[in-house]
C-alpha cells in the first residue's frame, strides 16, 4: 500500500534552562493509504503532542513529517495553514462546533473559506453529511443536537474538505456507548468505502477496536503495535486489552 504519512524520527522538547521535557523521543511510523490507525498510551505519553505535530499545530524540535510526500516541518507558516486547511481533516473530542451557525453552515464553513463556488460547495456539504447520516438535521443549530449527532457533523466538517487524512483526537471521549458506537461505524464505514486515512488518539479499548493497527505510545516511543489482521473485533479487543494490561492498564485505556 502507498505511505500516506511517514513521521521520521521526531523529537519534541517543551521548555529550557533546566526544566526540559522531551515529550517525543525519536518516534518513527507510517502509515498507509487507507489505514484506520488508532494511538493509545498513559497519560503524558505524548498522544495529543504527536498529534499536534502531525496536523502542524506545533512545531517538531527536530525529525520531519511527510503527508502525501510533503514535508510538513518545512512549509512557511502560510503554507502550513493552507495545508492544514485543504489536507488534513480534524475531529475533537468536545466537538468545536460554532453555536451560532447550522450543522450545515459548520460544514460549509472552511470550504468557503478555501474558496469553492456554491454549487461545488453544496454538493461537498451533502456528499459529506450522507457519509455520516446526518441528511435530516443540517438545519438545525448544535444546542439543538445530541452528543452523537455533534459529533456526526464534525466527522462531515472534516471530511467534506476531501483530506487526505483525518486525525481524530478522543473523537469518543465525550459521548456516550450508543453515541460512540455510532460514530465509529462511520468511521469505519468511511474508511472501507472510501479508503480515507484515519488517525485517531483514544484511551477507550472498544474504540480502538474498530482500528486496523494500534500504536501503542510510552515515553514518547513506540512500545507496542497491534495489527487487527483477519481478527475479529472481538477478538482484537481482547489483544488490545493485553497490551493496555503491560501498559499501565488504567491510566491507558478507560475502556
Ligand atoms: N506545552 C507544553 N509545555 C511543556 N510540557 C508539555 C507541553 N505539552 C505537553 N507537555 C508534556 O509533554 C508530555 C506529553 O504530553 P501529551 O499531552 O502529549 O501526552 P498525552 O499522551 O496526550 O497525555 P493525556 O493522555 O493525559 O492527554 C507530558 O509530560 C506533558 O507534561
Amino acid at each position: 500500500m502507498e505511505k500516506l504519512l511517514n513521521v521520521s524520527e521526531v523529537e519534541k522538547i517543551y521548555g529550557g534552562r533546566g526544566r526540559i521535557t522531551k515529550a517525543l523521543g525519536g518516534i518513527s511510523f507510517n502509515i498507509a493509504q487507507g489505514e484506520l490507525v488508532g494511538i493509545m498510551g498513559p497519560s503524558g505519553s505524548g498522544k495529543t503532542t504527536l498529534l499536534n505535530c502531525i496536523s502542524a499545530i506545533d512545531t517538531v524540535t527536530t525529525g520531519h513529517i511527510y503527508i502525501d510526500g510533503v514535508d510538513i516541518t518545512n512549509l512557511k507558516r502560510n503554507q502550513t495553514a493552507q495545508f492544514r486547511r485543504e489536507r488534513i481533516g480534524f475531529v475533537f473530542q468536545e466537538f468545536e462546533l460554532i453555536d451560532t451557525l447550522t450543522a450545515y453552515e459548520n460544514i460549509a464553513v472552511a470550504l468557503a473559506i478555501g474558496g469553492r463556488n456554491y454549487p461545488e460547495l453544496r454538493t461537498l456539504v451533502m456528499q459529506a453529511a450522507d457519509m455520516v447520516g446526518i441528511g435530516d438535521i443540517l438545519q438545525k443549530y448544535p444546542q439543538e443536537l445530541s452528543g452523537g449527532q455533534k459529533q456526526r457533523v464534525a466527522a462531515a466538517r472534516a471530511l467534506a474538505v476531501q483530506p487526505s487524512i483525518v486525525l481524530a483526537d478522543e473523537p469518543t471521549g465525550a459521548l456516550d456507548s450508543h453515541a460512540a458506537k455510532m460514530i465509529l461505524e462511520s468511521f469505519s464505514r468511511i474508511n472501507r468505502r472510501l479508503g480515507v486515512t484515519i488517525l485517531m488518539v483514544t484511551h477507550d479499548a472498544y474504540a480502538a477496536s474498530w482500528c486496523s493497527r494500534i500504536l501503542f505510545l510510552r515515553d514518547g516511543m513506540i512500545f507496542s503495535e497491534l495489527n487487527k489482521g483477519k481478527n475479529d473485533r472481538k477478538t482484537f479487543f481482547e489483544h488490545i486489552m493485553e497490551v493496555v494490561s503491560v501498559l499501565g492498564g488504567d491510566s491507558v485505556c478507560a475502556g
